[in-house]
């Protein structure tokens, strides 16, 4: 990745100005250097104190360069007094923490990141030395010859316990721990004393893991797997031998001793929920690189209001590729524009301890037994049975006896469901791939999966994707993880009160723990005004809006019709500026800009994720039709490769709203408990939801596949916490706006159209329409090579100016000007007239 530096010869050495940036890359390896330098005497004197102090005592700076007495610290007299100095007179062992702060400063000058950044760590690093040092005195000093505190930590601990008592200092130093937890570590003492255990313990391996970096996870790599990396079910194969039920439920079914299996094996066969209709659409995602590499940014330089990324704040952007700028060639940090963010942490969310789903042995029994007995009673037998207990359902495999044919049992679904006497019982028959039959029952005491659970799995915290969503378990107990540029839009729809708004929240809140507000931006509309209104203190840091919104969330319909078009509009800006790239898609895109291989002030910038959230577009299809709906089907349709993404959501599945031209652009949709099994059919084109039991219970389709998944539950107070969270941290001066949109009212309202108005490509495209007879958009499109929107916006100039006639449907429109003669006069006229 990092390319190799030229380095004019010309420049080294005095030339080195002041204001030379390669000054504080020079400070930062000697600051490196001090560091190692203190690091081995401070380590060669935890062995050699005893020896050297008495030597070094007698020291003075003098001393040091004549030829004096001989030590045995490692790095000779002066290793051996500085590290008597700083452990003897001052910290004590604490005095290590001095070396990771030269260390990180180091680093700091060597990337050039701002200064101020230091700030807050020397503060923090300094306290916990001083509060180190006192402990470790008062705890051991007495017994030990070693300074372990130093001449700082006696001195204190002396002095404390004169003014306060031994107890009294014991009760301080509780004191300082407790304001840690609660300021730095921010425990939740609401839970039971396990859990604040848990979230201590949790809170300092985090701590060493990620060495206090503030969200290791939003360094992605681009995704290169599937948009869904949660395991299949596991396959039955009758012949393969599982693995050792975990709770020993022995055999169960008749007959032939046949395996009853609680819980499968660990199986990572990725699912891929690629569009399966778009190959068109299907862009191969390199994984050439990686999008976010820690690096830093050059803006940077001397420059603490550096906040926007696109300069026109009076920041030369231009320093990213100009040739002058040699050590720009470092590739571009888009995180570097909020240096200081924080992810939000995970103890923002309750920790809900859903552990393992526990369903009674006698509960799997009976329902065993009563799926044989029903299934006899049919006369249908069966050979082999196994349950997977998931989170709120357990799965009943079943692998019928040679001969009996499915469908037939298919048909019982009903009869199975009452003898089994629960709600929710849904058949799946076959399982798709496998010859089994799936029965899947409801369980007495359903667990829930917390957000928090979810978020903190494994497969989350190491998922390299665009955009990962983690939507909850499977009936495995596994969490699924999904790419929504993958997916790439996603239609969520589910009757009221099942888990809807419950299921947007986590779908939100993994975005906002994984990525950084430079990498992605909501957009969200919100009709009922409601749901998304607390997202609005995001404002500066993950929405985007149309310029002179007054408020961030959307919620009428006539802005929201701007909105849309406004994001047609973004979404042709970004094919214009990846074809000036020459690249396929905003991946590449991105990439190029990262290594600088493209010039901001061409207008390249980088590209954040953009995701449009809709909280009911029921409302809006109810009251703007087509003029909602239609932009709606065309940034599905396009915007996937420029990084915009929609996720659309409806308490309403009927078909006047949930559309064809809508379900035609959403292959991933998630269906949360319909009351009819029309509806499921509507959603998901088969049937499924209506059997579902609610909180979270949802069926997640990628246009074929179904996966029953248990829901993430996250309560609003939680998400309100990692709202303030992100909303109390600095965000961008200015907000992520998009384009100006006008209607063709306020166009036509504001004056007829002049010449100036016309698009440089009207009169090509009126043109070829009269040579051709033929008021097609989709032929302008095609023959000029022009964007949808930009074809759309020639078409209804046209129509102003009465050469074609007005969209009817998707037919052509009619042509009302006849030969060329006729055009050319008509645009003379215009232009004559201003
Ligand atoms: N994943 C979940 N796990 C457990 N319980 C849940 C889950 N999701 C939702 N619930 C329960 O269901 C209730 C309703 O959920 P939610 O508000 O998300 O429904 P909704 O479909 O959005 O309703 P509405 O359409 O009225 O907004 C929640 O208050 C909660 O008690």
């Amino acid at each position: 990745m990092a390319k190799a530096k030229k380095k004019n010869p010309g420049q080294l050495g005095l030339r080195m100005g002041l204001k030379d940036e390669r000054l504080p890359k020079l400070f930062g390896v000697l600051l490196l250097i001090c560091a190692v330098y203190l690091g081995v005497a401070f380590l060669s004197y935890l062995f050699t104190w005893k020896v050297d102090q008495d030597r070094v005592l007698r020291f003075s700076w003098k001393l040091l360069l004549a030829d004096g007495p001989t030590v045995d610290n490692w790095l000779g007299r002066l290793g051996a007094f500085l590290s008597n100095f700083y452990i003897y007179y001052l910290f004590g062992l604490p005095s290590f923490g001095l070396i990771y702060l030269l260390w990180m400063l180091g680093l700091n000058r060597l990337r050039r990141q701002p200064l101020r950044l230091m700030g807050t760590l020397f503060v923090k690093v300094m306290l916990a030395i001083l509060a180190l040092a006192v402990l470790l005195e008062f705890a051991v000093g007495g017994w030990m010859q070693f300074p372990i505190g130093g001449g700082i930590g006696k001195y204190l601990v002396d002095h404390l316990t004169g003014v306060l008592g031994s107890f009294g200092v014991i009760l301080l130093l509780l004191a300082l721990v407790g304001l840690y937890l609660v300021f730095e570590a921010r425990i939740d003492f609401n839970g039971s004393p396990r859990q604040i255990r848990t979230d201590i313990v949790d809170h300092f391996s985090e701590r060493i893991r990620f060495r206090g970096k503030p969200s290791p996870e939003r360094f992605d790599a681009p995704g290169t797997g599937s948009a869904f990396s949660a395991p299949s079910n596991p396959p039955l194969a009758p012949a393969a031998a599982p693995p050792p039920p975990k709770s020993a439920p022995g055999s169960l079914s008749p007959g032939d001793g046949s395996i009853f299996e609680v819980d499968g094996p660990e199986l990572e066969t990725d699912r891929d929920f690629e569009q399966p209709r778009g190959s068109q659409m299907k862009m191969p995602l390199d994984a050439v690189g990686d999008l976010t590499l820690v690096s830093h940014d050059p803006l940077s330089i001397g420059k603490d209001n550096l906040i926007i990324a696109d300069g026109d704040t009076g920041i030369d952007t231009s320093l990213a590729v100009t040739e002058e700028n040699q050590d720009h060639s470092e590739p571009y940090d888009p995180t570097l524009d909020l240096p200081s963010y924080e992810s939000p942490h995970l103890q923002l969310l309750l920790d809900r301890e859903s552990g393992k789903a526990e369903v009674d042995r006698a509960e799997l029994e009976t329902n065993k037994d009563q799926i044989i007995e029903t299934l006899l009673n049919y006369k249908i037998e069966i050979t082999k049975i196994r349950a997977t207990i998931g989170p709120t359902v357990t799965l009943y495999e079943i692998v019928p006896a040679p001969g009996v044919r499915i469908s037939r049992i298919k048909n019982l679904e009903d009869d199975i469901a009452l003898s089994l006497a629960a709600l929710g019982i849904r058949i799946i028959a076959p399982i798709p791939g496998r010859g089994t039959i799936g029965i899947e029952v409801p369980n007495k005491n359903p667990q829930m999966v917390g957000m928090r659970e979810v978020l903190e799995s494994e497969k989350f915290r190491t998922a390299k994707m665009d955009l990962p969503l983690v939507l909850g378990k499977t009936i495995k107990n596994e969490v699924l993880v999904a790419d929504l540029a993958k997916m790439p839009h996603l239609l969520v729809a589910g009757a009221t009160g099942q888990g809807k708004s419950v299921g947007i929240n986590s779908i939100i809140m993994s975005l906002l723990y994984k990525k950084h507000p430079s990498q992605v931006k909501l957009v969200m509309i919100d009709p009922k005004k409601v749901e998304l209104f607390p997202y609005a203190k995001l404002e500066s840091h993950f929405l985007a809006f149309l310029p002179g919104q007054t408020e961030p969330i959307t919620t009428e319909t006539t802005k929201v019709i701007h909105i849309l078009n406004s994001l047609c509009i973004e979404m042709d800006q970004r094919y214009d500026l990846l074809k000036k790239a020459a690249a396929r898609n905003i991946k590449e895109y991105n990439e190029k800009f990262v290594a600088r291989r493209l010039n901001p002030e061409k207008g390249h910038k980088f590209l954040p994720f953009i995701v449009l959230i809709i909280d009911e577009f029921a409302d809006l299809i109810m009251t703007a039709g087509k003029e909602v709906e239609m932009p709606i089907a065309r940034l599905a349709q396009l915007s996937r490769a420029v990084g915009i993404h929609l996720v659309i959501a409806t308490q309403r599945p009927s078909v006047n709203i949930i559309t064809g031209v809508i379900k035609a652009n959403f292959p991933a949709r998630i269906a949360y408990k319909v009351t009819a099994k029309v509806d499921s059919r509507t959603i998901l084109d088969a049937g499924g939801a209506d059997q579902l039991i609610g909180r979270g219970d949802m069926l997640l389709s990628n246009g074929g596949d179904v996966v029953r998944l248990q829901g993430a539950f996250i309560d609003t107070p939680e998400v309100e916490e990692v709202i303030d969270f992100i909303a109390n941290q600095r965000g961008y001066v200015e907000p992520y706006l998009l384009p100006e949109y006008n209607t063709d009212e306020e166009m036509a309202g504001s004056s007829a159209l002049t010449y100036a108005d016309l698009d440089d490509m009207l009169e090509d495209a009126a043109k070829l329409i009269i040579q051709q007879q033929h008021g097609s958009t989709s032929m302008v499109q095609r023959r000029l090579k022009l964007g949808y929107n930009r074809a759309g916006r020639i078409m209804d100039q046209l129509e102003q100016l009465g050469i074609v006639g007005p969209a009817v449907g998707s037919k052509p429109r009619e042509v009302l000007v006849y030969d060329e003669q006729e055009l050319i006069r008509f645009i003379d006229d215009l232009r004559n007239r201003g």
